[in-house]
């Protein structure tokens, strides 16, 4: 029973987000306890920190009390790098002096504040009761644009210490980034996004802003997490900030696989090599006690057993983190519990483990290095070097026990000895054995068994209980020496050692409630630095680690496969084109060995990377269906298979045709079936993923036609980009009227647009076109845009709109706007949804000047018939993590989310 509570409560803990689906009933209970505000007491949790002097003990620790008792305020941060960041931190900024001395039922409401540890002004708080935002006018119009932007993507609601540990990754663009713990994936967004945008430099300055943003960077972010559940909470959040530089994957984070790929270093060679990560973020499950003015109920289901139950797999976890870490990497492990047995005891045991490995790990000085100086102004407080364990939770019931026991022999053993003596002065002889009424030890004492376990849990429980005095032990050997049956089973390292000085673990960083108005978390923040003697060395004898910065290394691989690819393909073409089929027949078996010969190295550590492959194989399998590679894998795991476009597909030519596209581009284009056929949509991904997908053993291998990563559990990746148009009956559609470019891949193809497909508009004919919506021609009144637009081949476009101020229709735009526009033989659209371009007129002109009448997709009639359609025809979803529990961020009626931006418009 104990057991499977603490299994929910791992995959439970939620943090930037909710879990929970809709209609589920513990919300109401939350809600209801929420209200009794003398719910929040638990005189345990108090005394165990006051006990624990996270905090010095007197004034400061009961402000920390009485913080930790307040509601939490909202906090959200601006999307970076994005056309619109600038133009979200004007309006934000903008609104502030509606809401300034703002009087409501005798209250003052405070506007928005910026977070002064967050760069480039892209974080803000602020603490307004939700009567106020139904109510006060100005309030409402405020939640009205964070709704919006919200959906847009623009706007990320989400706890502010909670953005702490990915500023201090401070991801570039080149980084491969491994999130272990990632769902619902609020740190994955700031990592994906610094990955296409870094908020800072490697030196800790503002980037240059001409190269800030890359719609198709370097590296790589997989976002990983053991629950499927929130996996796919974690799917959604993600993409909402499309990106071809991801992945999410289903794995138990303490058992990450290895990915292989192929190398180049400076030498040219290519050897296969196990990917080793420049940032990895460890976000671990944990009791998440700092969440309490988040989640109140904490304050009722606090016990002790919740940090001691997480600390070996939380221990487990950073080990393999550490592993994986890229010499020169480096690693963030971060909770939301303020339990130094959850925090400093985890990062002090992998840091001995390290030492013990010979991996050069530290603690990073976050206060002295010149890269954090624009995180100085975040108040914090060093990591303990003293903390006390309180090893189990029964402990009382078992010295108890154990104290009966003796009482019982040591009376046994008395009234045993006196009736002896009594027998023997009555009868002046020997005592005869057997006929003492001894008791059988133990009959009374209870053992230490789950019963006793659970009465002193069941106590420990009770938030109000008055028995709060806790059995600290004061090492491991102590505890042996008492009960060593049960030490047996307790992790040493839950005890400080006397070397945490030495190990500096003063450099974590414990952020407290009541320092600045947030919530608790735990910081810590490593570096590796040089490969000791567990470099893994594989049967050639190369080295299979790698230092920070692959991913370039890499990309240099897969350019020189491509090309050696492309030469035995031409070279094939020739021969076949100049010889007869005879002389074919004639030809040397081994020729086409040879046209590789240049990478013979290549060669063999490829089959020797094969040989390492983990998924078995017997003959004849290579005819199986998808669903057969299923049943290869214990734990059942269903998705369609990746597998990058064929080259010579005919519809994979007339895209690439079309538009004009180079075949490295084409290369990365990834279909979601067996045969790599171009079928219906098709999505991107950057280089460094199909190295992934197609190079490592696991996809190289000729058993492995499926190709369905089993041992990544691959959930995720690619960047929708083509869509095919809805079939035209009876009729072949030429190409450019067939595959539309979907919104999402505006950034990705801007570079490669043919000049005969950007169309550029003025904000005048920007606003004519939002009025009109979803335009007819002979709608359009502004004639040159309508000769333009009509002039225009049907097909895809980007409609580019560049920066400017028009005071005349009180517009502005800070950056060149890019957006998909779709020209029908009669009509034309730019690719959002209602809801997008109500977002974008906002930020531009300051108002809604879409006209909601022509919405052919989302008329109040429509979304609710297809409300209902949807409700019958799928299960209930879970509600957008980011949104969940958050009426400042709750649209009042659903919004129409969906494909509707993508759907084929009608022709
Ligand atoms: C603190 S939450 C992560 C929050 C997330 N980083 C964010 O910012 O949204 C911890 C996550 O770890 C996951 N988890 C628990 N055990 C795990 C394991 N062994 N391997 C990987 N993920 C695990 C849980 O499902 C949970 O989603």
């Amino acid at each position: 029973m104990g057991r499977a509570k603490r299994g929910k409560r791992i995959g439970g803990r939620r943090d930037g987000g909710s879990t929970r689906p809709q209609g589920d009933t513990r919300v109401d209970r939350k809600q209801q306890w929420w209200l009794e505000e003398e719910n929040l007491h638990n005189a345990r949790l108090e005394k165990y920190y006051q006990e624990q002097r996270i905090i010095p003990d007197g004034e400061e620790f009961q402000q920390f009390l009485e913080a930790c008792k307040k509601p939490l305020p909202t906090s959200f941060r601006i999307t970076a790098g994005r056309a619109f960041t600038s133009q979200i931190l004007r309006s934000t900024e903008e609104h502030i002096p509606h809401l300034s001395n703002i009087e409501f039922e005798g209250e003052r409401p405070s506007p928005p504040r910026e977070l002064p540890w967050y760069p480039r002004r892209l974080g803000w708080q602020f603490d307004v009761k939700k009567s106020i935002l139904r109510k006060q006018p100005e309030f409402k119009s405020l939640q009205g644009w964070l709704v919006h932007e919200t959906e847009s993507g623009t706007i990320n609601r989400q706890e502010a210490v909670s953005m702490i540990p990915p500023l201090f990754l401070n991801v570039q663009h080149d980084h491969l980034v491994l999130d272990m713990c990632a769902a619902p994936g609020s740190k994955t967004g700031q990592l994906l996004e610094a990955v296409h945008a870094p908020l800072l430099a490697p030196d800790g300055t503002t980037p240059d802003p001409a190269t800030q943003y890359q719609a198709v960077p370097l590296g790589l972010v997989i976002a990983n997490d053991s629950d499927a559940q929130r996996v796919s909470m974690l799917k959604h959040q993600v993409t909402r900030l499309p990106s071809p530089n991801l992945m999410v994957t289903n794995c138990d984070a303490r058992f990450y696989p290895n990915i292989t790929v192929p190398y180049m270093g400076a030498d040219g060679e290519i050897q296969y090599k196990d990917v080793r990560y420049d940032r990895i973020l460890a976000d671990v499950p944990c009791s998440g006690d700092g969440t309490m003015r988040k989640n109140q109920l904490i304050w009722k289901d606090w016990t002790m057993a919740n940090g001691l139950g997480l600390h070996k797999m939380q221990l487990q976890i950073l080990i393999r983190a550490m592993t994986l870490l890229a010499p020169g990497g480096r690693l963030v492990y971060s909770t939301c519990s303020l339990n130094p047995i959850e925090n400093e005891a985890v990062v002090a045991g992998a840091l001995r483990e390290a030492e013990a490995a010979g991996w050069d790990m530290e603690l990073i000085d976050t206060m002295e290095s010149p890269e954090f100086e624009p995180f100085r102004q975040l108040k914090r407080r060093p990591g303990l070097h003293q903390w006390k364990v309180c090893p189990l939770k029964n402990l009382g019931a078992l010295r108890q026990s154990r104290d009966k026991r003796a009482a019982v022999k040591a009376r046994a053993g008395q009234s045993a000895e006196d009736e002896a003596k009594a027998k023997a002065s009555a009868a002046g002889s020997d005592v005869q054995e057997g006929n003492a009424p001894v008791n059988k030890v133990g009959d009374e004492a209870p053992a230490a068994t789950e019963d006793a376990n659970l009465q002193v849990e069941g106590s420990q429980n009770d938030a109000s209980s008055s028995n709060t005095q806790i059995d600290w032990v004061e090492s491991w050997a102590d505890l042996n020496a008492e009960f060593p049956v049960e030490a047996k089973k307790v992790a040493k390292t839950l005890w400080p050692h006397g070397d945490e000085e030495r190990l500096k673990l003063e450099r974590c960083m414990r952020v407290y409630p009541h320092l600045q108005n947030t919530g608790g978390f735990f910081v810590a923040v490593l570096h590796k630095r040089s490969q000791g003697n567990r470099t893994k060395v594989d049967g050639k004898g190369q080295a299979k680690s790698e230092t920070a910065g692959m991913a370039e290394g890499i990309k240099r691989a897969l350019d020189r496969l491509d090309e050696l690819q492309d030469e035995k393909a031409s070279k094939a073409a020739a021969v076949s084109a100049s010889e007869s089929t005879a002389e074919k027949r004639a030809r040397s078996p081994t020729d086409d060995a040879e046209s590789e010969s240049s990478s013979v190295p290549m060669k063999k550590a490829k089959a020797a990377a094969a040989d390492e492959s983990e998924v078995d194989s017997k003959p004849g399998q290579e005819d199986a269906t998808y669903e057969f590679a299923n049943e290869l894998n214990p734990a059942a795991f269903k998705e369609d298979a990746y597998s990058y476009v064929d080259l010579s597909h005919r519809e994979t030519l007339a895209i690439q045709a079309a538009y004009s596209l180079p075949t490295s581009f084409i290369r990365n284009l990834l279909v979601r079936n067996l045969t790599g056929e171009v079928q219906r949509m098709v999505y991107y991904t950057n280089p460094v993923i199909r190295a992934i997908l197609t190079q490592g053993p696991e996809f190289k291998n000729a058993r492995h036609k499926y190709r369905v990563p089993v041992k990544l559990r691959l959930i995720f990746s690619g960047n929708k980009i083509f869509a095919r148009q809805g079939p035209t009956a009876g009729e072949e559609r030429a190409t450019l009227e067939k595959w539309r470019i979907v919104r999402e891949a505006t950034d990705i193809m801007k570079g490669y647009m043919p000049p005969q497909r950007i169309v550029k508009a003025t904000l005048k004919e920007l606003m004519h076109m939002l009025q009109l919506n979803y335009p007819k021609l002979g709608d359009i009144e502004m004639e040159q845009l309508k000769e333009r637009l009509s002039s225009a081949d049907t097909g895809s476009y980007i409609l580019e709109v560049d920066a400017g101020v028009d005071e005349g229709i009180g517009a502005r735009l800070d950056d060149t706007l890019s957006l998909a526009l779709w020209r029908a033989p009669h009509s034309v659209n730019i690719m959002l949804e209602k809801q997008e371009k109500s977002a974008i007129s906002f930020r531009i002109f300051g108002r809604d000047v879409v006209d909601g009448s022509t919405d052919r997709y989302f008329t109040a009639q429509q979304k609710g018939q297809k409300k209902a359609e949807n409700a019958l025809a799928t299960p209930p979803k879970a509600k957008s993590p980011s949104a969940e529990d958050d009426e400042m961020f709750n649209a009042p009626a659903p919004a129409a989310i969906g494909d509707g931006a993508n759907a084929a418009p009608p022709s």
